[in-house]
């Protein structure tokens, strides 16, 4: 049977004295790939964070690889959104990727042979290698996306989160993209992707969870044809346009 590597079960989190997420189940099993949907303020980026221990819950049960989040802190691969990464450091693209092994690592030890070479692979993965000495500083948008997965993956996590992997990208990169977090679910990786590009989603995902401050729906891309779910998940007045982008996936 696949192994569960997230469950979460009437989760609720407050930020700033306000409730921002509420009675949030969730289970994500090994090689599932789910798709975290929701308009802007629905809580996918908090949900994230809490998964990460970087934000208490303050009620529910929540378990990452079967240890609280606290626990599993370190072992579970993050691709955060573009922005929140300092490009602007004086490092090569090699030394970003190792950042990804810092709660290994003590700080300014230099990187041994091994950890080397998981960097190295890391960036074949995403197609970088060649650039491995390349200040991060004068990367495109779409290299700085494939540094930030390979980063989340020189650890070889059994759970990757990716926050918006898909925004400001170019075509190619997007499908380059697409085939990795494709081939890391089929051999095993669990991964939670928050997005706005719902063809995208519907088209590679597994399984879509709708979240608008708690659950709305979580089902296969194909089984989310009612437009119900999509009313309540974005407040659409007219859901047509979506419902007809998740019949193309169907
Ligand atoms: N530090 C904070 N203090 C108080 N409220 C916050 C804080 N950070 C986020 N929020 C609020 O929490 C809610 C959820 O934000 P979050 O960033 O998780 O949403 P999101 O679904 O990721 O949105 P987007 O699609 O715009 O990235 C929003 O209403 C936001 O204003």
């Amino acid at each position: 049977m696949a192994e569960r590597q997230l469950a979460l079960s009437g989760v609720a989190v407050e930020l700033g004295g306000r409730q921002v997420l509420h009675d949030v189940d969730l289970n994500l099993d090994e090689g599932e790939l789910v798709g975290l949907l929701g308009p802007n303020g629905a809580g996918k980026t908090t949900l994230l964070r809490t998964i990460l221990a970087l934000q208490p819950a303050r009620t529910g049960t929540l378990r990452v690889g079967g240890r609280s989040p606290a626990e599993a802190r370190g072992t579970v691969g993050y691709v955060p959104q573009r922005h929140e990464f300092a490009w602007d450091f004086p490092i090569s693209v090699e030394k970003a990727v190792l950042t990804g092994l810092a709660h290994r690592r003590r700080w300014g030890r230099i990187a041994d042979k091994n950890e080397r070479e998981a960097a190295r692979e890391a960036l074949r993965r995403v197609g970088m290698n060649d650039l491995a000495s390349r200040p991060v500083g004068e990367l495109s948008g779409g290299q700085r996306q494939r540094v930030l997965v390979a980063r989340a993956l020189v650890m070889r996590p059994r759970l990757l989160l990716l926050d918006e992997p898909f925004t400001g990208i170019d075509a190619p990169t997007q499908e380059a993209l697409t085939e990795l977090l494709s081939l890391l679910s089929t051999e095993g990786t669990a991964l939670l992707m928050t997005t706005h590009d719902l063809a995208a989603a519907a088209g590679m995902c597994t399984r879509l969870c709708l979240l608008n401050r708690t659950v709305i729906a979580d089902d296969e891309p194909a089984r989310l044809a009612e437009a119900d779910v999509w009313l309540r998940a974005f407040g659409l007045a007219r859901p047509e346009q979506l419902l007809r982008i998740l019949g193309g996936a169907a």
